[in-house]
């Protein structure tokens, strides 16, 4: 049986005047990849934002595993294994792969106690390293991120935030700058994680032909709201998201 992991219900965000996010309702099941599209500024960070903590709703409601996660703390939402990328690197560019890789995984832990008492790497240099190998870096561990090609960065920024083994990954614009090569790369690996290691995932992305090969599930949004939800078929077949993109 499916079961919801994620559960967002009637989500909105205002700044000011400005309606950014405008009650949008959707639901994560375990083992799906949901893709998020529309065209710019219709609000898809702003979700991403309200479902992480980093910004606080102003209406709706946000559920993980059933329970009402609405407006935790980025933290609180990391130690409930939600984890997340953002549309710029965030990788360190001083330290090595294996480095990034394990302070990411003790950050989604979240646990202090863990990085004052315990051993340095938290435990974690082993993960950091199968990570580094799913996401084809393993000859790369000792190399300093900074060093890597920008198309790497990505996919080492990708492999951060499947450390740790989260329950839900949000995925902002991975594909976003890569060229044609590491994008067929990044997504046979994001396809990996999901396939064999049973990870659930959202992604926002502008790149078309990435989502509709990628996600099983694609939710189009338009000016703050959900236009259409549906298979990438469905939602490459419907006049309204057509007309939503090119305008008319
Ligand atoms: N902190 C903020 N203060 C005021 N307005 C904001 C803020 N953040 C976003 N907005 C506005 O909210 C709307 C949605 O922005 P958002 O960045 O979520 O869209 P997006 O779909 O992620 O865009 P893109 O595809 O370009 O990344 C836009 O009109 C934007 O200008």
């Amino acid at each position: 049986m499916t079961r919801p992991v994620l559960e967002v219900s009637g989500l909105a965000k205002h700044f000011g005047g400005v309606v950014a996010v405008d009650g949008v309702s959707f639901t994560v099941n375990e083992g799906e990849i949901l893709g998020i599209i529309g065209p710019n500024g219709c609000g898809k960070s702003t979700l991403f934002n309200c479902i992480l903590g980093q910004l606080t709703p102003s209406a709706g409601t946000v559920r993980l595993d059933g329970t009402d996660v609405t407006g935790a703390t980025p933290e609180a939402m990391n130690r409930r294994g939600v984890s997340r990328t953002f549309q710029l690197l965030q990788v360190f560019p001083e330290l090595s792969v294996r480095e990034n890789l394990i302070l990411a995984g003790q950050e989604h832990r979240g646990s202090m106690v863990s990085r004052l008492f315990g051993p340095g790497d938290a435990g974690l240099t082993n993960e950091a390293d199968r990570m580094a190998e799913v996401f084809r870096l393993g000859h790369l561990t000792r190399a300093k991120a900074g060093g890597l090609s920008y198309g790497q960065q990505k996919l080492l920024d990708a492999a951060m935030a499947f450390m740790a083994g989260p329950r839900l990954v949000l995925l902002d614009e991975p594909a976003g700058g890569v060229n044609l090569t590491m994008l067929a790369d990044l997504k046979e690996r994001l396809r990996v994680m999901n396939a064999e290691h049973g990870a659930t995932f959202v992604v926002i992305e502008h790149n078309m032909d990435f989502v509709m090969s990628l996600c099983t599930r694609v939710i189009v949004m338009v000016e703050g709201k959900v236009l259409m939800s549906g298979t990438p078929a469905e939602v490459r077949a419907d006049p309204a998201v057509l007309d939503a993109y090119l305008g008319h």
